[in-house]
């Protein structure tokens, strides 16, 4: 059974697509509620609430695959979610009109100091001349970050008359010009604008961007809105320059720890708050719900997820093309790594023809993958194959090649250590399907699947035949047999395959046989 943990009340009629899965149990509750042993969790859900830090992890040795309901993964330690091979994705844009429209909505407020005004009302008052706000049309808004919600934000400040001077370093010339927005540099936003909402996601780099240095720059009387990630306003920064009168006002939907208590910021007037409500809708909550339980259920399926933060997005036609490579990547990193079974510190993969039209780099790390399989004692997969080569200093290198040997395609790996090194070399063969085609230099052929043995022997006349009369002996039958000399009388080698893995003591037998140098089992 394929246990998923749904945390932070994830609308449930999102999780529809995983409620009607055969093999999968869905347990709805926080991660210290108790409702299931956190050891036997496939796949956990969450928002932003649950801190998915490694000494959770820890706790749940059976994870896979963390789902986050929203965009921002700031509350997801993604290195070590990384390092364990788990996969992390996210439902980008299923709360991306939700979020503009409450920015929309906070910087309206904000203008017309509508909460201010509301809570006097409540308290009988009747004070109009204290709330003399200020008009949307003719201001500018500088927007930092201009992604999907900063755009939709854009458009929504057009329509409304702003002019919207934009920062976002990985933005287009072009996709400003259709957005109608002025791209700019971070100082021109500072100092030309009247509201300034930043809409980046929180990391190292956006961390206190708005600080006590570039709040300075902004212009006196500015506003800043903040309903994307606590941190990327400094609070304390902001505290200081609201205290002093330059900044006018402030509306925050999200706070650097949440729920903020006894805050600086909410003591003044001139600061509006929300409880992290910008993804909070009825739409939005069953948009991320019913992506983030799709996804999980497409994972449970076998198939490549959408939205991966540690793996590259591949749709399903695209995975559908590479997987018969990826499937051929990853035997080969096995072949190599019990054909080789010495220590290494560098693996090359080589491709050429169509595979290496395909996304190489996914291959690589199916290579690795099958590579550590046997040698290393945990999960090894595409999500954490470069962490642990890098951890065990395997320099690992990827080449292009325009030298196919004849082939439509192939992939070649070469594991070296110690002045020592073994190639494989594998190619996909439409309608017909993998073929390991060089093992060491060796040229053969054979199909990489199931009970091989790779014995090296020397090129002698009845070697062959006593290896085969002492599996006849023995009732063992060889399904396959290929063999490969590089010059008569020299060494040679040949791959057997087998219906079921042979014993220790069959494969000593035909190790102490004349001739024999060494033997390998490869199971695939
Ligand atoms: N308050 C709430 O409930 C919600 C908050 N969010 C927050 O909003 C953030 C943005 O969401 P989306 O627009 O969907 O993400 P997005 O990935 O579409 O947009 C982020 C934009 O920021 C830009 N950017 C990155 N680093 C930058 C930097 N140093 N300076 C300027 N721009 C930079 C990127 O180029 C990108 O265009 C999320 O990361 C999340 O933290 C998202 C949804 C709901
Ligand atoms: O999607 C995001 O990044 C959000 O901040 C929404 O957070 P939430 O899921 O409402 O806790």
């Amino acid at each position: 059974m394929f246990h998923v943990l749904a945390a932070d009340s994830i609308k449930e009629e999102g999780l529809q697509p995983l409620l009607e899965q055969n093999g999968v149990q869905v347990h709805i509750g926080s991660v210290d509620s108790g409702i299931i042993d956190l050891q036997k969790i496939d796949a956990l859900l969450v928002r932003s609430a649950t801190k998915v830090t490694q000494e959770l992890l820890d706790l749940m040795p059976s994870l896979k695959i963390i789902g986050r309901a929203g965009v921002g993964v700031d509350n997801i330690d993604i290195a070590e979610a990384t390092k364990r091979g788990i996969i992390v994705v996210n439902a980008p844009d299923g709360n991306t009109i939700s979020t503009a429209e409450h920015t929309f909505a906070m910087m309206s407020a904000l203008m017309r100091n509508i909460p201010q005004a509301h809570s006097t009302v409540k308290n009988g008052e009747w004070k109009r001349n204290k709330f003399i706000g200020n008009e949307l049309y003719g201001k500018i808004l500088g927007i930092i970050g201009l992604g999907r919600i900063g755009s939709e934000l854009a458009k929504r400040a057009k329509a409304f008359g702003m002019s919207v001077k934009v920062y976002d370093p990985f933005l287009t010339k072009e996709r400003a010009a259709v957005l109608g927005v002025q791209l700019s540099s971070f100082d021109e936003v500072l100092a030309e604008t009247d509201i300034i909402s930043v809409h980046t996601p929180l990391t190292k780099e956006t961390k206190g961007l708005l600080n006590e240095k570039t709040l300075s720059q902004t212009k006196k009387g500015v506003y800043l809105l903040n309903c994307a990630r606590g941190g990327i306003i400094d609070e304390m920064a902001l505290a200081h320059f609201i205290e002093n009168g330059h900044v006018a006002g402030a509306a925050l939907d999200v706070f650097e720890v949440e729920p903020p208590e006894n805050h600086p910021l909410l003591k003044f007037d001139s600061v509006i708050a929300t409880p992290h409500l910008g993804a909070s809708t009825k739409e939005a909550q069953l948009n991320v719900a019913t992506q983030v339980a799709s996804e999980i259920r497409t994972f449970f399926e076998n198939n490549p997820v959408a939205n991966s933060i540690n793996l590259p997005a591949m749709s399903k036609e695209i995975y559908e093309k590479i997987q018969p490579y990826h499937q051929l990547a990853k035997e080969m990193g096995k072949i190599v790594s019990e054909c080789h079974n010495k220590g290494i510190s560098e693996l090359t993969a080589t491709y050429s023809g169509t595979a290496a039209e395909l996304e190489t780099t996914f291959l690589t790390k199916a290579l690795l993958a099958g590579f550590f399989e046997n040698r290393i004692d945990m999960k090894v997969n595409e999500v954490n194959a470069i962490h642990i080569a890098k951890e065990r200093g395997i320099m690992v290198g990827e080449k292009v090649t325009g030298n196919s040997y004849g082939y439509a395609n192939t992939i070649t790996v070469t594991a070296s250590g110690d002045g020592e090194s073994f190639t494989v070399r594998g190619t996909y063969i439409d309608h017909y399907g993998p073929r390991i085609v060089n093992l060491d230099g060796f040229n053969i052929d054979f199909h990489p699947s199931g009970n091989l043995l790779y014995i090296q022997h020397m090129d002698r006349p009845g070697v062959i035949g006593h290896v085969g009369k002492v599996l006849g002996d023995h009732d063992v039958n060889i399904a396959t047999m290929q063999v490969g000399r590089k010059e008569a009388g020299g060494e040679a080698i040949m791959v057997l395959s087998f219906d079921k893995p042979l014993s220790i003591e069959m494969i000593s037998k035909l190790e102490s046989l004349q001739d024999i140098v060494t033997i390998n089992s490869i199971v695939l």
